[in-house]
């Protein structure tokens, strides 16, 4: 499987970057809103970049098997679905801050969620995913299928106008997938990986750590990404990678969130390396494995507000710096014109 990967747009760099240079402030004085208005040049191919009008945030939610890795039950899952449907949820609220529209798809979801609208089971691989330490997450065939659904979903929203795409998740138990996904990608014990989650005390910290050391010793040396998600994801983290993968094959910017977009996102660049080139990090998880993961993959996180919610709930507070990033390559006066 191989993928073209646009290269962003390096003449509107460059251009970017002179035109930043010339604007009325003390040279680089704008900082990090500097680098995210040339990347967004380069992204669009054009100084300034276009506004982000259309920014959509797709949940991918399901259960993740692995048991006694949460401070909550997995019967939360399916409950929070109908809460993103109602509009409630923390994502479902920021998002509306920002004008960004928020989607929530029944991926794999331990649960029938009867009465729920159809087209939010549409792409529904299975109920639940393997519990990692004891089988594998899914079945033969399941992670590419994910994959391709998540890819599917990408397209769609891309195709009815999104300008930014943000990956949620909402999975009791998916911070030990996420885990157990970098830790094999990267080399790195459990202990170094594994955090608190939802919010486990330090003896459940140390369970999950024995149920991430299980899962890796399990799935020994696989590395090929599909078997990767297949061992030790689950179908939430194969279409959220490609998700990421077909935002990039599209040229469209995608704004990732915490630790499991994190984690989706090192198999995902292994499946299309480059596709790292039109992804950047909202914010900073207070999960070690995203760190971890970022790193790996370059990207420095917008915001560290000490945020854990996941549901895309972070990326969305980032989208007003991506704006002013925008705004000052679009409005503000040059220091040529000082004083004149
Ligand atoms: O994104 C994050 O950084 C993050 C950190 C901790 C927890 N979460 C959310 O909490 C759930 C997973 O936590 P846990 O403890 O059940 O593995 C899942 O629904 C995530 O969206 C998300
Ligand atoms: C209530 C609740 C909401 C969430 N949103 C994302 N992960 C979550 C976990 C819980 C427990």
């Amino acid at each position: 499987m191989t993928f073209t990967i646009p290269l962003p747009d390096e003449t509107a760099y460059a251009a970017a970057r002179t035109r930043l240079d010339g604007l009325v402030k003390p040279l680089g004085a704008l900082g990090r809103l500097e680098d995210l208005a040339a990347w967004l040049s380069a992204a669009h191919g054009s100084v300034p970049p276009r506004e982000l009008t259309d920014v959509r945030v797709v949940v991918f939610a399901g259960d993740h098997g692995v048991s006694g890795c949460s401070a909550y039950p997995r019967e939360v899952t399916a409950a929070m679905v109908r809460v993103f449907l109602a509009g409630k949820s923390g994502v479902s609220v920021l998002a509306g801050l920002v004008g960004a529209q928020v989607r929530v798809l029944d991926i794999a979801v331990d649960d029938d969620l009867e009465g729920v609208p159809a087209e939010v089971l549409a792409h529904k691989i299975r109920r639940g995913s393997g519990s990692i330490d004891v089988e594998d997450a899914l079945a033969p065939g399941e992670a590419l299928r994910a994959f391709e659904a998540g890819r599917a979903i990408a397209d769609e929203e891309i195709d009815a106008g999104a300008d930014l795409l943000i990956p949620g998740d909402m999975g009791i138990g998916n911070t030990a997938v996420a885990a157990a996904l970098v830790a094999a990608r990267l080399g790195l014990p459990a202990d170094e990986v594994v955090g608190t989650g939802t919010g486990i005390d330090e003896a459940g910290r140390q369970r999950k750590v024995a149920v991430v050391s299980a899962a890796l010793a399990r799935a020994g040396a696989v590395q090929e990404p599909f078997a990767l998600l297949t061992a030790l994801g689950s179908a939430c983290a194969a279409a959220t990678a490609g998700f990421l993968v077909q935002g990039a094959v599209r040229g469209v910017p995608v704004l990732l969130d915490g630790v499991f977009s994190g984690a989706a996102a090192v198999v995902a660049r292994e499946i299309a390396p480059g596709a790292e080139r039109w992804w950047l990090a909202g914010h900073r998880s207070t999960e070690p494995s995203q760190a971890f993961a970022l790193k790996a993959l370059g990207l420095e996180p917008i915001l560290d507000f000490g945020l854990r919610l996941g549901e895309g709930s972070g990326a969305v507070q980032a989208v007003p710096t991506l704006r002013a990033a925008r705004a000052i390559l679009a409005d503000m006066g040059l220091l040529a014109d000082l004083g004149s």
